[in-house]
C-alpha cells in the first residue's frame, strides 16, 4: 500500500502522499480548486531517460498541474478504472493541462491502445536518451537497490564469447527505441508524439521546454530563466526567477554516478544499437546523434 498509486521513482519519496490526494500539483501556491480531469498529455517514457527532470520542469508552469507519483495507471492499476485514475490527478482550472508520467508506458504493449481508448487526442511526450547510458543508468539504480547482481558485463550478453547481447534483458530491451516506437504509431499519428532528447535536456533545458511547450499549446513560459546550473550536483536545477530563494535540484537518485564498463563491452553495445537507432532516426525524422558519442556519458 505504500506504493499506490504505484510509484518506484525513488526521488519524490517524501511527497508521495501529498502528490497522490493533488496538493502540490502544479506551481507552488496554486489554490487547490476546480475538478479532476483525466490527463490531456502524458509522458510515456523512456525509464532513464530524463523523465522526472522534464515533469519537474512543465510543472513549474501555471497552466501545467501534474501528479507527482508515477500512477502506472495504464501498466499495473488498469483493472482500477478510468474514475481510480481522474481521482489520482490534481484538480485543474479551464484552461489547465493535467499530466502525470510514468515511463514503463513506453515498453507495455498494452498502453498504446488504452491510452487511445481514453482519448484519441492524448499528447504523448518520450524523453529519449543514447541507449547505451541508458542501459547503464538502468542498471546503475538496480546495483544501487540489489548491489549483489551480476556485473554489467555479464549481464548485457547471451553468449560474450560469440557477441551475442542478450536483448531480452530489459535494460538492454528498452533502447531499442525503433521496436517500441512502431507500437504507438499504430494508434497515434507521430505528430501526437513529442520526442525530447535527453542530452539536450541537460544541457539546453530551456531549448528543450521551448519545444515542449509550443507541442502542448502553452505559452512559454518556462524559460533560461527557470534554470541554473548547479555545478556540484552537475545538471540544471530549477529557480523561480521571481524568486532569490535556492534552486531546486533533483534527488540522489538522479544523476547517479555509472560504474566504469569495459569499453569492448560499450562498443559492441553501440554496434549492436546502430541499425535500430537508424530506423528511429528515419521514423521520427529525427538524428539524436548517438553514434557521435565516445563510450559511456
Ligand atoms: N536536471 C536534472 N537533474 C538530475 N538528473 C537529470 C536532470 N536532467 C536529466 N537528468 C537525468 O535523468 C536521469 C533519470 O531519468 P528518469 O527521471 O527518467 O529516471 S526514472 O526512470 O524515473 O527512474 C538521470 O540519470 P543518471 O544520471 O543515470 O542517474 C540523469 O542523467
Amino acid at each position: 500500500a505504500a506504493r499506490e498509486p504505484g510509484a518506484p521513482d525513488d526521488e519524490l519519496a517524501g511527497r508521495r502522499a501529498a502528490d497522490a490526494s493533488g496538493d502540490r500539483g502544479g506551481a507552488a501556491g496554486t489554490p487547490d480548486y476546480g475538478e479532476k480531469r483525466l490527463p490531456q498529455a502524458l509522458i510515456i517514457g523512456v525509464k532513464k531517460g530524463g523523465t522526472r527532470a522534464l515533469l519537474e520542469a512543465i510543472r513549474a508552469h501555471p497552466d501545467v498541474r501534474a501528479v507527482g507519483v508515477e500512477p502506472h495507471f495504464f501498466d499495473r492499476n488498469y483493472d482500477k478504472g478510468l474514475d481510480w485514475y481522474r481521482n489520482v490527478m490534481p484538480k485543474t482550472v479551464d484552461g489547465q493541462i493535467t499530466m502525470e508520467k510514468t515511463p514503463s508506458y513506453f515498453v507495455t504493449n498494452e498502453a498504446p491502445q488504452r491510452i487511445h481508448s481514453m482519448s484519441r487526442d492524448t499528447k504523448l511526450i518520450v524523453v529519449v536518451r543514447d541507449p547505451v547510458t541508458r542501459a547503464i543508468s538502468d542498471y546503475t539504480q538496480t546495483l544501487s537497490k540489489k548491489p549483489d547482481i551480476p556485473t554489467f558485463e555479464v549481464l548485457a550478453f547471451k553468449n560474450r564469447t560469440l557477441g551475442l547481447i542478450d536483448a531480452s534483458w530489459s535494460a538492454i530491451r528498452i533502447g531499442i527505441y525503433a521496436l517500441h516506437l512502431q507500437s504507438w504509431l499504430r494508434y497515434f499519428r507521430l505528430a501526437q508524439i513529442h520526442l525530447v532528447s535527453g542530452e539536450r535536456l541537460i544541457v539546453d533545458p530551456a531549448g528543450e521546454m521551448a519545444k515542449v511547450q509550443d507541442f502542448l499549446g502553452l505559452t512559454r513560459v518556462v524559460t533560461e530563466k527557470h534554470f541554473y546550473f548547479n555545478k556540484t550536483k552537475g545538471f540544471p536545477c530549477l529557480k523561480k526567477p521571481e524568486d532569490s530563494s535556492a534552486p531546486r535540484c533533483l534527488g540522489k537518485s538522479k544523476g547517479r554516478t555509472h560504474p566504469l564498463i569495459d569499453p569492448e563491452v560499450i562498443l559492441r553495445l553501440r554496434k549492436f544499437y546502430k541499425p535500430f537507432n537508424m530506423m528511429f532516426y528515419q521514423m521520427t525524422g529525427q538524428d539524436f546523434q548517438w553514434e557521435q558519442e565516445e563510450g559511456d556519458k
